[in-house]
């Protein structure tokens, strides 16, 4: 409301501005008939003089509104070509889904096969062949270099970037349609909404939304405080939050800058544990947080998702020291595939020189 009423009353300030001209102009040429009409008096009948000054005067008012409508009818037009402009934009493309999905999924396991995955036509693969599995309630962390495709996987698995078909042109991929299947159903044949509905992640740099913390917390007003309470205070924020102005109520700024970038993956956390979700996907934020929220994140995915499937985007190898699988990528590949001890067992896996170039032996 503030944003629009500090856009229209700059709208009525250049109005009246334009009024104000355009009401001297009509003067203007008011004041210099009638000069005419007085200077050329002897050729002139009284009555040509008053025709020709009523007549110029009501012109003037006639132009004058013209020109005030015409310039609302140009800022009106905008409305329209922005109009236009949302919906010719591009759809994601959605399917219907097909089976009943009331309580899918309830295992968790995730399964690629043969995944190729580009951003835009014509662009190279970012993900080629990826082909592994996910148990039910593992905890597995990839890891790999930056640029391997370890956010690709992830934008994959939500479907907000489609998997290429057969269609490669490249010569070091393998072209047969691949799938990624979340408990023997194929992610591709699920509606997009459901299939969101159903992930939860927690991405580099949480986002949150202008308004309260209740609102962001529970978007579609499905817990009760008390279920929201509960949940704060498992990732460790109920005293935060108790703390805050307004508590439940408290403000959050635009994109939630009053948090920090660790608060806000809490925050997501929270969102996740409300929701129930059985697959978790977290991606370690790179930004600096502190080690205690590091600490914190983690706990609470060993202790409140502990049946759930977590797949961790590693950026500090310390975090997925505990997990169960480590997948190690390398420029769209998987390389690696194994439990974090097996793998560090031998010196010249690919984890062991990760772990070894982050200087955390
Ligand atoms: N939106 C995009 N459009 C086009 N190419 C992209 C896009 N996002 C990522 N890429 C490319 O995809 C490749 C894999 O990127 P991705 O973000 O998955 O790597 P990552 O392993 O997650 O890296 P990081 O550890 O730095 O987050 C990179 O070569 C990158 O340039």
């Amino acid at each position: 409301m503030d944003r629009q009423q500090a856009a229209l009353i700059m709208f009525y300030y250049a109005n009246r501005w334009f009024s104000l001209w355009i009401t001297i102009v009509s003067t203007l040429v008011v004041f210099a008939s009638a000069v005419f009409a007085v200077v050329s008096v002897e050729r002139l009948s009284p009555s040509t003089v008053a025709l020709a000054v009523s007549t110029i005067l009501a012109i003037m008012q006639e132009v004058a509104l013209m020109m005030t409508k015409l310039g609302y009818l140009q800022t009106q037009l905008v409305d329209a070509e922005r109009l236009k402009q949302y919906l010719s934009l591009p759809l994601e493309k959605d399917v219907q889904s097909q089976r009943d999905l009331k309580e899918w999924p309830q295992n968790g396991r995730i399964e690629f096969q043969n995944v190729n995955m580009r951003y835009r036509e014509g662009m190279d693969l970012v993900l080629k062949n990826l082909t592994f599995a996910i148990d039910g309630g593992q905890k597995v962390g990839i890891v790999g270099r930056t640029g391997a495709g370890k956010s690709s996987l992830a934008l994959a698995l939500l479907r907000m970037v489609e998997i290429s078909k057969s269609d490669f042109n490249q010569a070091d991929v393998e072209g047969t349609d691949g799938f990624i299947k979340i408990d023997d159903v194929d992610i591709a044949s699920v509606d997009l909404a459901t299939l969101r509905e159903r992930l939860s992640i927690i991405p580099q740099e949480a986002f949150m939304f202008t308004g309260t913390l209740r609102e962001n917390l529970n978007p579609f007003s499905k817990a009760t405080d008390q279920e929201l309470w509960s949940a704060l205070e498992k990732v460790g924020l109920k005293s935060l939050v108790k703390e805050m102005d307004g508590g439940l109520d408290a403000t959050v700024t635009e994109a939630g800058d009053n948090f920090s970038v660790g608060q806000k993956q809490l925050v997501c956390l929270t969102r996740a544990i409300l929701r129930n979700s059985k697959v978790i996907i977290l991606d370690e934020a790179t930004a600096s947080v502190d080690n205690d929220t590091d600490a914190l994140i983690q706990e609470t995915l060993k202790t409140e998702f502990g049946d759930c499937t977590v797949v961790t985007i590693a950026h500090r190898v310390n975090t997925i020291m505990s997990y169960d699988k480590i997948i190690v990528m390398d420029a769209g590949r998987v390389v690696e595939i194994g439990a974090p001890g097996d793998l560090l067992a031998d010196s010249t896996s690919h984890f062991f020189g990760l772990v070894h170039n982050s200087g955390q032996q």
